[in-house]
């Protein structure tokens, strides 16, 4: 009997027919609106795929044939690790196929809030550049020749800091738990407390995972810590930061801007007082949202949860 795949969000034709050639799969390219069909699907499921489920007790309850969660992303903050292993259920996800997608983004954030492209994009478009005409206190600020200071210095932060280092003549510091002596050697890149980062860089940008450790890791004492000019950059995951003292340090002039694809809740409420900030830019966690990027991601994540149900070894197993 061919083992039985439940696929939890939308895939690309070519990653469910890979699937497809040796499992049988129940695909819910919207599973929240067909939550009882889904939890029905969970009781056979030798294997999962797809982004963002909590997978937890709870949710385990419901699996007792689960031998893969194949992650279509790199954060695997939504999995309890510790859990899948006491279960002996293997984990994968998706690293390095979109570092230079996302790093794309970074730089696209960095440069919107530095050259404050949005807000001149409103002024162009809305008839304002006509009717009054561009003014000196409208300027941005350089990014070329600046200090970038990159908080986890992994595999996007690094493919971030070759653009950097490369396309902009930036210095690069990071800080990371352990050094990362190829970026050290490849782009200059120089280690750092954490302190010492955020004093000296021009653009702070965190790439951390969501953990334990690094939830609410950028709070009120980090931002008093940054220069007034900086402008801030997150694009791993909302929770990192603490985003009431992203709020305070940007309402009070405490840092220049920022440049948002992360969100503590995603969708971002409307009410949000980021919405209401002309100095941040925001995007809808797109990271790694090109046509190419995550048709890569989905023959990777289908190539995991086949091999793990097939018992061969994972291409990118989390542990
Ligand atoms: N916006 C988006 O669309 C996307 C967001 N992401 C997010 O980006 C994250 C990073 O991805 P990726 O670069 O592939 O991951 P990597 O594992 O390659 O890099 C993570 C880096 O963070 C560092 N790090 C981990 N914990 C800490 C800590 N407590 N303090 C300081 N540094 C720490 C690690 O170094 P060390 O272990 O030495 O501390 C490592 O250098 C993902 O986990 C995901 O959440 C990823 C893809 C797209
Ligand atoms: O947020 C995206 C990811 O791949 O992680």
């Amino acid at each position: 009997m061919k083992p039985t795949v439940v696929v939890y969000n939308s895939l690309y034709p070519e990653a469910l027919d890979y699937i497809n050639q040796s499992c049988h799969v129940d695909y819910f390219p919207g599973y929240k609106e067909k939550m009882p069909d889904f939890l029905k699907a969970l009781k056979t499921a030798d294997g999962i795929i797809g982004s963002g489920l909590r997978v937890d007790e709870e949710l385990l309850e419901q699996a007792p044939n689960l031998k893969i969660v194949s992650n279509k992303s790199v954060g695997y903050d939504n999995l309890d690790i510790p859990l899948l292993k006491e279960r002996g259920i293997q984990a994968s996800n998706t690293p390095g196929v979109l570092d230079d997608t996302v790093a794309d983004t970074i730089m696209a954030l960095i440069l919107s809030a530095a050259r404050r492209v949005p807000e001149l994009d409103q002024f162009v478009k809305s008839g304002e550049w006509s009717a009054q005409g561009f003014r000196d206190h409208q300027f941005g600020v350089d990014v070329h020749h600046k200090t970038l200071g990159i908080i986890g210095m992994g595999g996007i932060g690094s493919t971030l800091a070759k653009r950097a280092r490369f396309g902009f003549d930036m210095n690069i510091l990071y800080h990371n738990r352990s050094r990362n002596e190829q970026a050290e050697h490849t782009y200059d890149a120089v280690y750092c407390t954490m302190e010492e980062l955020l004093r000296q860089s021009d653009f702070v940008c965190v790439m951390t995972p969501l953990t334990p450790q690094t939830k609410g890791m950028i709070g009120d004492a980090e931002f008093a810590g940054m220069k007034e000019t900086a402008i801030f950059i997150n694009a791993s995951r909302g929770a990192v930061v603490d985003e009431q003292a992203l709020i305070r340090a940007l309402q009070a002039g405490q840092i220049l801007g920022a440049g948002l694809d992360v969100f503590e809740q995603e969708p971002v409420s409307a009410d949000n007082p980021l919405l209401a900030l002309p100095n941040v830019v925001t995007l809808p966690h797109i990271g790694s949202a090109t046509e190419e990027t995550r048709k890569k991601m989905a023959m990777l994540a289908a190539e995991n949860v086949v091999a793990g149900v097939t018992g061969q070894p994972l291409k990118t197993s989390i542990y």
